[in-house]
């Protein structure tokens, strides 16, 4: 009577193992054929690229700078990148004022090699746009038809190539500051942050964004985030709303604090004091001389004020070499007596406390990257910075220029004056001191971007900075598929395990009692 039983089980237990095997088999394609889904289905498109171009047209020398973008991710932050950077050749836009139909051409070379990089199917839907800066505002307070003449001019060249022509005209200080603000920050990725950094910034309290210090040749910008920002002085204080951000920002630009203007600031107040056409310079290291025309010194804005009639025409500049001197001599450029708000940096201009890091460019890095002192990532203590600086300007010009003797002499000349101008701007002016100095990180690119103002500006016109926050999806591509392949395999080992408790494996009956 038993056997039957025994005979009659057999069938029906292979049967449901048939089932389980089928149902394994399909649950284990359908897994498969999801995770290929997956993958293929979110595969980023193919790239279609866009460019834009924007000449910084400064008052030493005009770049012109070639960004790209892939078209579908314009409103994401950070992925404008530069391609291509062309220094024109021969002096900025406002050195063309006894020659203004000159200046258009000057711009010629950079342009070819931007059609060589863009492709000529994109050339006519590329915009361009050409901004100046402290030299061609200089230049207006001096002679206004000559910037005048001087913009025309390279507006008919950039209207005469391929490209979109969106406009060449003179940036305000406020718009240099604000955009050299936009560009760092957008390129440290500090506008649009992922969920961990959101949450560690929100519980840190980290800075969320990095102050800018821009310093040209004619002018220098200081711009920051500020909370003590109060209306005090409203020409100083910008409102953005970036990617769904409030941001409170101060900037100021200080026209004739560039570098070079700096320099003739001083040497016309040195003039003050000489009586002979010979002017020994603390700025200038040891054995160096320098001959200047006295005949258009005082034209120049910067120094009219010091106007003064002298009986030579030529002054001969010797080098001494004493940072001490030269120190005490640049810091008199930095009127600190009087300030109708509640703090000012110099000459009575707000200045709120100073908040957060900063990212200092342009010359700021050129002259601390020749001196070696833009260490990354601790920044180098006050007291080495100036006592590198001091050691450097002792230097006799003979052996500093056997040492360097690659590097262009107008350059090389200048780092003593440069080097202690900036530390003399950053402690007198600003008021950066020992403790908050490591704050400011001299920087000259970020990733393959130049810092300064071109992108910021490039990227405001274009509206690629959203005021609100794109809606995107919530993961990224590769945390996508790593969940959705995270699910199958939890998925087959459910359904392994389910078929292992209905199937009981003869190994695992014997553990059941
Ligand atoms: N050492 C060095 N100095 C440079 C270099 N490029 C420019 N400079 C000098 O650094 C100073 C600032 O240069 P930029 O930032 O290009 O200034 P700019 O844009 O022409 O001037 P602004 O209109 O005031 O912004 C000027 O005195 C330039 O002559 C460089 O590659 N090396
Ligand atoms: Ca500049």
């Amino acid at each position: 009577m038993d056997e039957p039983k025994v005979t009659g089980t057999k069938p029906k237990m292979s049967s449901t193992r048939m089932i389980l095997l089928i149902l394994g088999f399909l649950s284990t394609l359908a897994v498969i054929a999801l995770i290929a889904v997956a993958v293929t289905q979110n595969q980023p498109f193919p790239k279609n690229i866009k460019y834009g171009i924007v000449l910084d047209a400064g008052s030493s020398h005009t770049n012109l700078y070639v960004y790209e973008w892939p078209a579908e991710k314009e409103n994401d932050t950070g992925v404008v990148k530069q391609v291509e950077v062309c220094k024109v050749e021969g002096p900025g836009i406002s050195g063309y004022s006894h020659a203004t139909e000159k200046a258009g051409p000057s711009l010629e070379q950079c342009l070819q090699q931007a059609k060589e990089v863009i492709p000529s199917a994109q050339h006519k839907e590329t915009p361009v746009y050409l901004g100046a800066t402290a030299g061609m505002r200089l230049l207006r307070l001096q002679n206004e038809s000559a910037a005048d003449k001087v913009l025309s001019s390279v507006e008919n060249t950039l209207r005469s190539a391929p490209f979109n022509f969106q406009g060449a005209r003179i940036i305000t200080g406020q718009e240099e500051g604000a955009y050299g603000w936009i560009t760092i920050n957008y390129l440290l990725g500090n506008f649009k942050q992922s969920g961990w950094k959101k949450l560690l910034h929100s519980l840190k309290s980290l800075s969320e964004t990095s102050g800018a210090l821009d310093l040209g040749g004619a002018s220098t910008q200081i711009t920051f985030v500020s909370k003590e920002l109060t209306s005090e002085s409203p020409e100083n204080q910008l409102y953005f709303r970036l990617y769904g951000k409030d941001y409170q920002v101060y900037t100021h630009s200080f026209l004739c604090y560039g570098k070079d203007q700096a320099l003739q600031q001083k040497l016309a107040r040195d003039l003050q004091t000489v009586d002979n056409s010979l002017l020994p310079d603390p700025c200038f290291h040891k054995g160096y001389e320098r001959t200047i025309n006295i005949s258009d010194f005082f034209k120049n804005p910067c120094t009219s004020e010091k106007k003064k009639q002298l009986p030579f025409n030529q002054l001969y500049i010797k080098g001494e070499g004493d940072y001490q001197k030269c120190r005490e001599n640049i810091q008199n450029l930095f009127d600190k007596s009087n300030c109708p708000y509640s703090s000012c940096s110099f000459n009575g201009i707000y200045l709120p406390p100073l908040q957060g890091d900063f990212g200092a460019f342009s010359a700021f890095y050129f002259v601390m990257n020749f001196l070696n002192l833009t260490s990354e990532p601790k920044p180098l203590a006050l007291n080495k910075v100036t006592s590198t600086i001091e050691t450097f300007c002792a230097r006799p010009w003979q052996e500093v220029k056997t040492a360097y003797h690659h590097i262009k002499e107008k350059y090389l000349s200048e780092y003593c004056f440069s080097g202690v101008y900036i530390l003399s701007l950053l402690e007198n002016g600003y008021e950066f001191t020992e403790n908050n100095w490591q704050m400011v990180h001299f920087l000259g690119k970020i990733d393959s971007s130049d810092a300064g103002w071109t992108l910021g500006y490039m990227l405001n016109l274009t509206n690629m900075i959203p005021a609100e926050e794109p809606a995107g999806p919530p993961l990224s591509h590769g945390s996508y598929v790593g969940l959705m392949v995270l699910c199958s395999l939890v998925l087959v080992s459910v359904l392994l395990f389910a078929w292992l408790l209905l199937h009981k494996p003869k190994c695992l009956q014997k553990g059941i009692v």
